[in-house]
């Protein structure tokens, strides 16, 4: 027996396999446009309220007491630091007079003052408000996260088979994710303009040419700071199919659903090959994006200093001729060096919000959209169903080459009915559910509960109708109780969750958990238990059953029993039998047998249906998928060396 091997990233192991194709996602046209198109200096600054003003918007939601008294020590900064400048500018003009050190001290002395105290109270309030902004950041983020989520939630479920959606809301989740550094950087704007307004102010004062020459001279810095973030923003954009590849894989590796396999598969080796493929586009995109960065800020660089050149062979020429005094100049000059600063905070801070305005459009447009998927349905709130009808159903699944998963699907159901789904694996039993469940809307055909299209009903009135056991169920991180009412609560809340988990046997299981219903089903966190996945399955069905008690309507469950025990089966199927009455049963089962306890079978087959009738007619027709599929399940002729083989089953 060889030494186990042990999982490792040595780099002097062989290079992994060569990875496959990885996880690919597909932009819409639109997105692309919106890409591609050119953007201006202009734009930008004609962005620029809009974006302070969302700033504040979401500050205001965050925290409106935080946001009003930010707003309040921001704008005394920024009088107090134009009173600073003013008095500064002063200060000099009477220290650059004709005459003596005294007289000008004198003069000085109250110009002096007014800068200390202006100083001071301007240095204060910028402290507040960067403790003011640093309670307000965390605030927006955690609001902004939670809109997101929220977004995310009233998106049709159809929006996840689209590739398009996941980059959708990787986009908008980088969005969310700016929001705090978005108060930081309004504020500099903010700031970097108050003091340019001032220090444009003294200027214009002084020499009317200086303020326009200030602007021109910092053109360079804008368009360069503008280029630059544009830069950085595509190549983020251009490679978030990566990212969500990235975050896909990593999901996958550190989840603890799927750690054993891959240990136990040694899958780590592989998988990080495709992790490093994808990473090092990412990487080649903006090593990419870094050196157009560098050019572009070079050229700015030598227009910015272009620019400076210009404004002080300005001041000179005006000193010269002059057209201003010296004490003027000597003014111009402290009032030139705190304009630059502002123009450069503003250009800086402004592109750094730009850029953050891109993300934050993405943002905003998942906010208000969900990737083009918001729910938008009827008002109509139905009651338990009588009747649901499908018509011609259709559905294809999108992706490249797919067969239709549906083909023109027609059955009834009534109320009290139970109807078995089989069919072999992709026959589309779990689509069907889901179309019947009001996961999807018909894209072809029609389904009607009691004579209403299901798109007119009010999607949440609609789910409170449905109870499911989904093939993949959730095993929810919350107590065995919460894991059964899912905090839909009822008076009798406890006996109704009991009655609910007596049928499936998941009682007996909590029974045995150390704080019964209280203990939390999450391994690995202080007083959590792990079920296993008998248990687990019974909780879901718990769930379901729960559900339908309180409101009866479609009680849908897709191989409830595959994890069960046969004594766990026998009981639960007993109890689906004396449940029925009241609401309607659909059971997708692969045991041929169990599909018996329905009152009708209908068998699909490559998404249409073949055969449909009672259990007994099928059985004793002597063709057909469902014969075959009984004959395949009652078949033991493989049988290993302890058991001899039983004789074929007849066929007819
Ligand atoms: N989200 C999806 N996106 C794309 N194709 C899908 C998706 N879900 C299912 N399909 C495809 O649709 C077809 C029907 O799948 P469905 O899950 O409905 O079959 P099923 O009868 O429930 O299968 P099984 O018995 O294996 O559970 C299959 O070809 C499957 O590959």
């Amino acid at each position: 027996m060889s030494e186990p091997s042990t999982v490792t990233t040595d780099p002097d192991q062989p290079a992994p396999p060569p990875a496959g194709e990885h996880i690919r996602t597909r932009r819409s046209r639109e997105e692309q446009d919106r890409l591609a198109a050119p953007v201006r200096t202009v734009t930008m600054l004609r962005r620029l309220p809009q974006l302070l003003y969302r700033t504040l918007e979401l500050s205001w939601r965050a925290d409106s007491r935080g946001t009003a008294l930010l707003l309040l020590c921001q704008l005394l900064a920024g009088v107090f630091g134009a009173l600073a400048l003013y008095a500064a500018t002063g200060t000099l003009h009477a220290l650059f007079l004709p005459g003596q050190l005294g007289t000008h001290l004198r003069r000085a002395a109250p110009s002096l003052a007014l800068v200390a105290g202006a100083t001071a109270l301007r240095a204060g309030l910028a402290i507040a408000a960067t403790g003011l902004s640093a309670r307000i950041a965390p605030r927006i983020n955690r609001e902004a996260d939670l809109a997101l989520i929220a977004a995310g939630c009233s998106a049709e479920l159809a929006a996840y088979d689209e590739p398009a959606y996941a980059e959708q809301w990787e986009s908008a989740d980088r969005g969310a994710s700016t929001t705090p550094e978005l108060l930081a950087a309004a504020q500099d704007v903010t700031a970097a303009t108050v003091s340019l307004a001032a220090a444009a102010g003294v200027l214009g004062t002084l020499h009317p040419w200086l303020v326009p020459f200030l602007l021109l001279g910092s053109v360079p810095a804008g368009i360069g700071a503008v280029r630059t973030a544009r830069i950085h923003y595509l190549a983020a954009v251009t490679t978030n199919e990566e990212r969500v590849a990235l975050r896909i894989y990593r999901w996958f590796l550190i989840d603890k659903s799927r750690a054993d396999q891959v240990r136990s598969d040694q899958l780590l080796p592989f998988m990080l090959g495709k992790y490093r493929q994808v990473e090092a586009r990412i990487a080649q995109a903006t090593d990419r994006a870094a050196r157009q960065a560098a050019r572009v800020s070079l050229l700015a660089a030598l227009g910015t200093g272009a620019g400076s050149a210009l404004i002080w062979g300005l001041l000179l020429y005006l000193v010269a001729g002059g057209r201003i005094s010296l004490a003027a100049a000597g003014s111009a000059t402290f009032a030139l060096r705190t304009a630059t600063a502002g123009v450069q905070g503003m250009v800086g801070n402004g592109a750094r919000l730009y850029r953050m305005g891109l993300y934050l459009d993405d943002y905003f447009r998942f906010l208000d959209e969900a990737g083009g998927h918001r729910i938008r349905r009827g008002r109509l709130v139905p009651g338990a169903p009588e009747l649901v009808e499908v018509r011609e159903l259709a559905h294809c699944y999108p992706g490249d080459q797919q067969e239709p998963a549906l083909r023109g699907v027609s059955l009834t159901l009534r109320q009290g009915e139970v109807v078995a789904l089989i069919g072999q694996n992709g026959s589309g039993k779990s689509t069907l559910l889901k179309y019947l469940a009001g996961l999807y809307l018909p894209q072809s055909g029609r389904i009607c509960w009691d004579g209403v299209p299901v798109g007119e009903l009010d999607a949440e009135g609609l789910w409170t109708r449905v109870a499911r056991v989904p093939q993949e169920f959730a095993r929810w991180p919350l107590s065995a109780a919460e894991n059964v009412h899912l905090g839909q609560l009822t008076r009798e809340l406890m006996a109704e969750v009991e009655r609910a988990a007596s049928p499936t046997g998941f009682d007996e299981i909590v029974a045995r958990l150390r704080s019964g219903w209280q203990t939390l089903l999450a391994q690995g966190w202080l007083g959590g238990a792990e079920l296993s996945g008998g248990g687990w399955q019974r909780a879901a069905v718990a769930r379901a059953l729960y559900r339908s008690a309180r409101n009866p309507g479609l009680l849908i469950l897709d191989e409830p029993t595959s994890d069960l025990d046969p004594r766990a089966e026998h009981r639960l199927l007993h109890a689906l039998r004396a449940f029925a009455p009241g609401r309607i049963t659909l059971l997708v089962t692969h045991n041929i047998a169990n599909a018996a306890l329905a009152d009708r079978v209908i068998v699909l087959d490559q998404g249409r249906i073949v055969q449909s009738g009672t259990w007994q007619e099928l059985a004793e027709q002597p063709t057909g998928l469902f014969r075959e599929l009984l004959d395949l399940q009652r078949d033991r002729t493989v049988a290993g060396p302890g058991r001899p083989p039983e004789p074929r089953a007849a066929t007819a």
